[in-house]
């Protein structure tokens, strides 16, 4: 991160007026003791308090950057519940109504909307906010260039205020409106490089723009990472429900829900509640054997994933289930619970992996009990930078199904040979 724009934030945070006299809780507030259970049986009921969240009893699979020392994060993982979940009433409001002007294309012809630069706002915002007295270092996907352009004066206005009022409303924080500068720097502050050594936070603001834009299933993403090993991560998804999406059952795509807020720390196990602030539950991935009862999930966009040779691979498994097909890393939230077994990804040939696309899924995944590999059988590796470093695709699924899907995905790899970029 370009060392400007650091004590700018740093600047920008410290001079607004401090803290809230006034501390009420972000989210409602909870009954200490609540056995809370859902319809699915992979979810389990769990003893309701925030001591809850540092259970030691988890399926953890990542390995701890001090794996001697269980290091907690248990301050930064509430910071970034808070964030994401402001950050997903600002998405959730902008959904609502949104107007032709929101949408812009990047250089790389993808869509961005003010709803993607409000939630990194956001979320930087009350990260900082939060946690004031730690280092902060910010790996986000979206950058100021395009709105410091003549033409996108009134996005920019938009996005302000759109924030002002996403704070103002919360009531959390008293501070003096955010100025259009202020926004400017608060987007770049996401500018940080990430790497191997010391902290960083991991945001993509809105995972699955072309679902949001199509009012389906989106996700905030944030992870943070610890020497280059994701060490927590919060996945809020606004339009999935707290039902079970499984092939067959997805017609509860379809409707209104709260929306889900999942959340795993290195250790602790993932949990799930909702949006609106229900009691966490614990939550496990599918712990089937059996390829035919597997279903699967994949992009709902056959441009982010090939969709052909996923279902070669399916196919060699003998999974029996049509895929399920949703947009975002809400397909690692689904997969946390059970509510499929497999996820497969395989990008067009030269698309390259950015690290916030899966490092908030990849956590909650492996504290639930699953694992994810790319299509060589190597680990997510999120220390090299903003990229993930790897070979062919994404797969992700419980440890007992993972030897024959890398075998059905190796076999299939051979036949099938990705399209270029
Ligand atoms: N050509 C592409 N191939 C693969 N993934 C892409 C491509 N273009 C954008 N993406 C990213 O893929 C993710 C969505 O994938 P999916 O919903 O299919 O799982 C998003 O992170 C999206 O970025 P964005 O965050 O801008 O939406
Ligand atoms: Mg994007
Ligand atoms: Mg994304
Ligand atoms: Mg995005």
């Amino acid at each position: 991160m370009a060392m400007s724009s650091i004590t700018a934030v740093a600047r920008l945070v410290h001079l607004t007026p401090s803290i809230s006299s006034n501390p009420k809780p972000f989210l409602s507030p909870k009954p200490l003791f609540t056995l809370f259970s859902l319809k699915s049986s992979s979810y389990s009921p769990i003893i309701s308090s925030s001591s809850s969240l540092n259970s030691s009893s988890s399926s953890s699979s990542a390995a701890a950057p001090n794996s001697s020392i269980r290091m907690s994060y248990d301050k930064q993982l509430a910071a970034a519940k808070k964030a994401a979940s402001l950050a997903a009433t600002l998405c959730q409001n902008v959904q609502k109504g949104l107007l032709q002007s929101d949408v812009q294309s990047k250089s790389d012809k993808s869509p961005v909307t003010v709803a993607d630069y409000g939630s990194q706002v956001l979320v930087s915002f009350v990260l900082q906010k939060e946690l004031p007295d730690q280092a902060f270092s910010l790996v986000a996907e979206e950058d100021s260039g395009d709105l410091r352009k003549e033409e996108s004066q009134e996005t920019l206005q938009r996005i302000t205020k759109l924030v002002n009022d996403t704070i103002a409303n919360d009531g959390s924080y008293k501070v003096s409106p955010l100025s259009e500068g202020d926004v400017l720097t608060i987007i770049d502050s996401g500018m940080s490089e990430g790497g191997p050594n010391g902290q960083h936070w991991v945001l993509d603001p809105i995972d699955g723009t072309k679902g949001f834009l199509r009012g389906d299933q989106y996700a905030i993403a944030l992870g943070l990472l610890d020497e280059g090993k994701v060490v927590l991560g919060v996945l809020a998804c606004p339009n999935l429900p707290l039902e079970s999406i499984a092939s067959g059952n997805q017609s509860a795509l379809n409707k209104a829900s709260a929306g889900c807020l999942f959340s795993a720390q290195l250790s602790c196990g993932t949990y799930m509640e909702s949006l609106e602030g229900s009691p966490p539950v614990k939550v496990h991935v599918s712990n089937t054997e059996n390829p035919e009862e597997a279903s699967f999930f994949e992009s709902y966009e056959a441009a982010h994933s090939s969709h052909s040779l996923s279902g070669s691979i399916a196919k060699k498994l003998g999974v029996k289930a049509p895929p399920v097909r949703i947009d975002s890393q809400a397909k690692y939230g689904a997969l946390s619970r059970g509510d499929g077994a497999i996820y497969l990804r395989f990008p067009n040939k030269g698309y390259r992996e950015k690290i916030w696309d899966h490092a908030a899924g990849y956590i909650v995944v492996a504290e639930a009990g699953g694992v994810a590999s790319d299509a060589a059988g190597e680990p997510l590796d999120f220390s090299k930078g903003r990229y993930l470093d790897l070979d062919t695709g994404i797969i992700v699924t419980n440890r007992k199904l993972m030897p024959a899907l890398l075998k059905a995905v190796q076999d299939s790899l051979k036949e099938e040979v990705l399209p270029s970029l």
